[in-house]
């Protein structure tokens, strides 16, 4: 929990707190951030676990709301000293509509910016994606780049449209006056693939390989390297530039930062299997096993099978038209500029992410091998 010593005097709002990210940084804050007085959790869906955490030092408020409701989020963001906004719907299998993907990312993010500025908030730090850059439409691979690295971020599918938008809001709002005349700091955090307790589709890869008798089928090329950070790495970043932001808003205001930390370069399969192979799966073929035209029929028929069914239930696997060239595409970062402007320096190293998330998988689905 935050040192006492120090003058408790800050009110932290984090929306989406109850999700992957979320949850992850609600903790980081509790146990890193010596200034919390207040930490306010708004998220659509509050988790059971929140109850636990009302009972140290610093006064936890879990708030039911939906970002996209302006008045509910001004209502929660009044008072606050800094926002952290998580909240997003994070969906690239088709679950949701373009329209309810933009309102919640997009809008969402607008509602946000704006109650800053009416409630008088001056830091908002906003969690956007490595997808705001790429991998683009025309399949370039973005090999070890960084913040300044040239590469034509073109995008169809909603998602990253959305997130996208919502990152050159946050951006443009920064320098804005908020109520009391002073002015709103801003910047945007970009994860690329993040990894850890907590991760859905992780969760969903192992299952998959459970259904499939302890195997999982190489699909993408071990050559295509993409981009992955610990969850933990990530929270510890959002609570240090929320810090840093207070006192370096001339460097940092309006200004974007990787998410990085020692995680290796491999596949998306590779790396996965990081985790899941102490867990007892098996990734078959030292190359895909389906040529990619076929890959990529199953992923067309992945899309008419959805639409079929929808009706009647929702069909989402993870194959599927925009994940295969997601896949297939390298997405790598290589960048400092998150240690020249703040300071920061990942708190947990590789093996620690690993040990941590290989527990989880263990842990969770009774895997203990
Ligand atoms: N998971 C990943 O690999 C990456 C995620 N991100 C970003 O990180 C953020 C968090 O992502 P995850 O934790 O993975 O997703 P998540 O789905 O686990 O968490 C999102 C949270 O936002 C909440 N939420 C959704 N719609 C809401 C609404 N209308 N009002 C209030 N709360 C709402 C959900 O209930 C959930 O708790 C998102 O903005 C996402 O775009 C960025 C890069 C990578
Ligand atoms: C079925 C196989 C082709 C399999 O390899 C597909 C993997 C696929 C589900 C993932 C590959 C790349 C992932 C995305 C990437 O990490 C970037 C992301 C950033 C975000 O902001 C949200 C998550 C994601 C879109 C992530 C989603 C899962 C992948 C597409």
């Amino acid at each position: 929990m935050a040192d006492s010593a120090q003058a408790q005097k800050l009110v932290y709002l984090v929306t989406g707190g109850c999700g992957f990210l979320g949850e992850h940084v609600v903790r980081m804050l509790l146990q890193q951030e010596p200034q919390l007085r207040e930490l306010r959790i708004f998220d659509l869906h509050l988790g059971p676990w929140l109850e636990e955490l009302k009972t140290g030092p610093v006064q936890v408020t879990a708030i039911q709301g939906d970002v996209t409701q302006a008045h509910e989020v001004a209502a929660a963001v009044a008072g606050a000293h800094v926002v952290i906004h998580t909240a997003g719907l994070v969906d690239v299998f088709g679950k949701t509509s373009p329209e309810t993907i933009h309102e919640v990312n997009v809008q969402g993010t607008r509602n946000v910016i704006e109650a800053c500025v009416q409630t008088g908030t001056r830091f908002l730090v906003y969690t956007s994606s490595m997808e705001v850059v790429g991998p683009n439409i025309k399949g370039q691979p973005f090999y070890r780049g960084n913040e300044n690295t040239p590469y034509e971020a073109v995008h169809r599918h909603p998602y990253p449209c959305s997130k996208a938008l919502a990152e050159q809001l946050v951006l443009e709002a920064n320098g804005r006056k908020v109520l009391g005349g002073l002015p709103l700091v801003t910047c945007a955090l970009r994860p690329t693939g993040i990894y850890g307790e907590g991760h859905q589709i992780m969760r969903d890869f192992y299952h998959q390989g459970l259904r499939l008798g302890g195997r999982l089928f190489r699909a993408i090329p071990a050559s295509v390297e993409h981009g992955r950070v610990y969850v933990g790495n990530v929270a510890w970043m959002h609570v240090l530039v929320a810090r840093e932001l207070q006192h370096r808003a001339a460097l940092m205001g309006g200004q974007v930062y990787f998410c990085y930390d020692n995680s290796p370069y491999k596949s998306y399969e590779d790396f996965n299997m990081e985790f899941l192979g102490p867990c007892g799966l098996r990734l078959v073929g030292t190359r895909p096993l389906l040529p990619y035209w076929l890959l990529l029929f199953l992923a067309a028929l992945n899309v008419l099978l959805q639409w079929l069914l929808r009706p009647l239930l929702l069909y989402a696997p993870l194959l599927n038209p925009y994940t295969l060239a997601m896949a297939n595409t390298t997405f790598t970062v290589s960048t400092d500029k998150a240690r020249r402007h703040f300071g920061y320096e990942p708190l947990f190293s590789w093996e620690e992410s690993r040990t941590r998330t290989i527990r989880w998988v263990q842990a969770v689905e009774g895997s203990a091998q």
